[in-house]
């Protein structure tokens, strides 16, 4: 399989703290990949080099060969990285419907992101670019909104959400909400999902449904998903390949199989939530 991402020796430091020391692996393109570990390993630290939010003390981060540590956050959106965060950030008095629909105006603020593909010669936007200038000069700006609305239903629709479409994001039950924010991450028509804690505050039979969801969302949108989550029940069902943090620094990878007979990570987990899984 092909890397999607790589993290390329990235160190990310606040002040004395060592967040994320030395981080060096890839995403595999197609692959579900789960990054664990015990709180404040450094996980979210993770997530948010990769989407722009920080830049690293050292090291590069490359999407598609690309590298893209310099890009802002919403650049980052364009050019095929999506994410959901720990808690929820929706919408709350917009309907499902317009949260969905707003995920994907991000195409409106891409002209920088474009100009710095086009000097590393990757322009393969040309179809955003060109909505970019139409929807500045107004041109085809009410088909376009009618197209939009076609494709947030849509994915409503394939996430089980379309019969809520034209309720308050803010009135959905918590799980929902959760799927919300997942088909405002599929609206941008990503390549690479990041999923933080998707299943944080599902109960077990939610959280079952929510491993056969994700799956079936890679195949059916074809993306690749990077998710860092606490329920080990969910991490073992789901993921492909798991990478273990602690302290700032990879300590494992591997299966779920190897994962849960290796020595270092049921150390650092000093037996807490491991023994759920182990159950
Ligand atoms: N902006 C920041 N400034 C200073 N310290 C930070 C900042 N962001 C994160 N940290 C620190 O970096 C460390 C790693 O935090 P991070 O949120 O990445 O851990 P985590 O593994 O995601 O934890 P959790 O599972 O609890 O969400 C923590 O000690 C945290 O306090």
């Amino acid at each position: 399989m092909n890397e999607i991402l790589k993290l390329d020796h990235v160190t990310m430091q606040f002040g004395g703290l060592i967040a994320v020391n030395d981080f060096d692996n890839c995403v595999k393109e197609g692959e579900i990949l789960g990054l664990i570990g015990p709180n404040g390993a450094g996980k979210t630290t993770v997530f948010n080099v990769i989407t722009g939010v920080y830049y690293p003390t050292k090291g590069k981060v490359l999407f598609d060969g690309l590298d893209i540590t310099p890009l802002k956050p919403h650049h980052i959106t364009h050019i095929g990285i999506s994410r959901t965060f720990q808690n929820i950030r929706l919408f709350q008095d917009m309907t499902v419907l317009e949260n969905v629909m707003v995920a994907q105006h991000h195409e409106i603020a891409t002209k920088d992101a474009e100009k710095y593909l086009v000097k590393l010669g990757k322009n393969k936007y040309g179809a955003n670019s060109l909505w970019f200038w139409k929807s500045v000069l107004k041109l085809g700006y009410i088909s376009r909104e009618r197209e939009m609305m076609d494709k947030a239903l849509n994915i409503l629709d394939k996430l089980g959400l379309k019969k809520l479409a034209y309720e308050k994001a803010g009135s959905l039950p918590y799980g929902e909400q959760r799927l919300l924010e997942i088909a405002r991450a599929l609206a941008t028509d990503a390549k690479l999902l990041l999923l933080d804690e998707p299943a944080a505050g599902m109960n077990p039979s939610e959280s079952q449904q929510l491993v056969q969801l994700i799956k079936w969302i890679r195949d059916e949108f074809q993306v690749t998903i990077f998710l860092i989550e606490h329920d080990m029940k969910v991490v073992m069902g789901l993921c492909e390949r798991i990478l273990v943090m602690d302290y700032g620094v990879l300590i494992a990878e591997g299966t779920p199989d190897e994962i849960q007979k290796n020595e270092k990570v049921i150390e650092a987990y000093l037996g807490e939530e491991w023994s759920n899984v182990a159950e």
